[in-house]
């Protein structure tokens, strides 16, 4: 009888030592990714600002940075991963959406469509992307190391008030210039016959994606509402599992 008391508490102290490493692990893990991702936004943000000073204009901007993006961008993936295994509180879904996007907007569009490239609004997303991950990302930096200065905590649950519908204007303003060059070049796109018997028409496929928006980013935005009430005004709120 003792014996089993005693091998319980073992137990009970070995799973809450593990629940322990786990989640330092975690914290470790968190720690490092979001410092790198501050420090790659940061890198983007002085590579841009560089680019206008030196040359006086925006026509080759993304060209110089386009590397560097598509490594960061691409990288934020494995925040979908985080949620889904439980080591940051947000919803999979959410995050998927918001990355997903992201990567559509860097792959198959800006990165494919060079005509585009020099458009002022391919500048307007990147440079309000690139504000809002260097806050959001130094935010969970200092979050993490229980060191948050006021002031990044309110830019983070403040400024996507702005930048959120100017990176979606910025995003779909792309789009829409992309559609012409989409049409007339037929990419990606599959006519029929073929020998898999199956057609697909990317410039349609656009304009569905554009009209996604409409029911996915409103989700978005309000769900960043609800996190700066309870962040900002401490309101308990009770989330509906999405
Ligand atoms: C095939 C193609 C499909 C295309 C589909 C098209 C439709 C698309 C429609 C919508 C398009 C949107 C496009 C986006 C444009 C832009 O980004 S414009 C620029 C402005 N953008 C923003 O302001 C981004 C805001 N969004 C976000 O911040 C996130 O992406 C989010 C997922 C939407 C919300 O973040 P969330 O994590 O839920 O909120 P937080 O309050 O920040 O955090 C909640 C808790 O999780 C912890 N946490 C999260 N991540 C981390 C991390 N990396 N490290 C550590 N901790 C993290 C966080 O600390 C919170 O924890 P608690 O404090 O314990 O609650």
């Amino acid at each position: 009888m003792a014996s089993t008391e005693e091998d319980g508490s073992v137990e009970e102290k070995e799973n809450n030592n593990k629940k322990r490493t786990k989640s330092a692990i975690a914290v470790a893990w968190l720690t490092f990714y979001n410092i790198a991702m501050t420090a790659g936004w940061l890198v983007l943000a002085i590579a841009m600002m560089r680019f206008y000073i030196q040359k006086g204009t925006h026509k080759g901007l993304y060209k110089s940075i386009a590397r560097t993006l598509k490594f960061f961008q691409t990288i934020a993936l494995v925040e979908v991963v985080h949620c889904a295994i439980g080591i940051v509180r947000t919803s999979v879904i959410v995050t998927g959406v918001q990355v997903c996007s992201r990567i559509f907007m860097v792959w198959f569009i800006t990165n494919s469509i060079k005509q585009i490239q020099n458009e002022e609004s391919v500048i307007l997303f990147l440079a309000v992307w690139t504000f809002t991950e260097i806050t959001r990302y130094s935010f969970y930096t200092f979050n993490l190391l229980n060191h948050l200065p006021y002031f990044i905590k309110w830019a983070r649950y403040n400024m996507f008030i702005i930048m959120y519908p100017l990176g979606v204007a910025g995003e779909l303003l792309t789009i829409y210039t992309a559609l012409p060059y989409v049409r007339k070049t037929g990419m990606l796109s599959m006519r029929l016959p073929n020998k898999y018997n199956v057609s697909f028409d990317y410039y349609y496929f656009l304009i569905i994606v554009m009209l996604s928006y409409i029911p996915l980013f409103p989700q978005l935005y309000f769900h960043m509402l609800r996190q700066r009430r309870k962040v900002l005004l401490g309101e308990i709120i009770v989330e509906k599992d999405e």
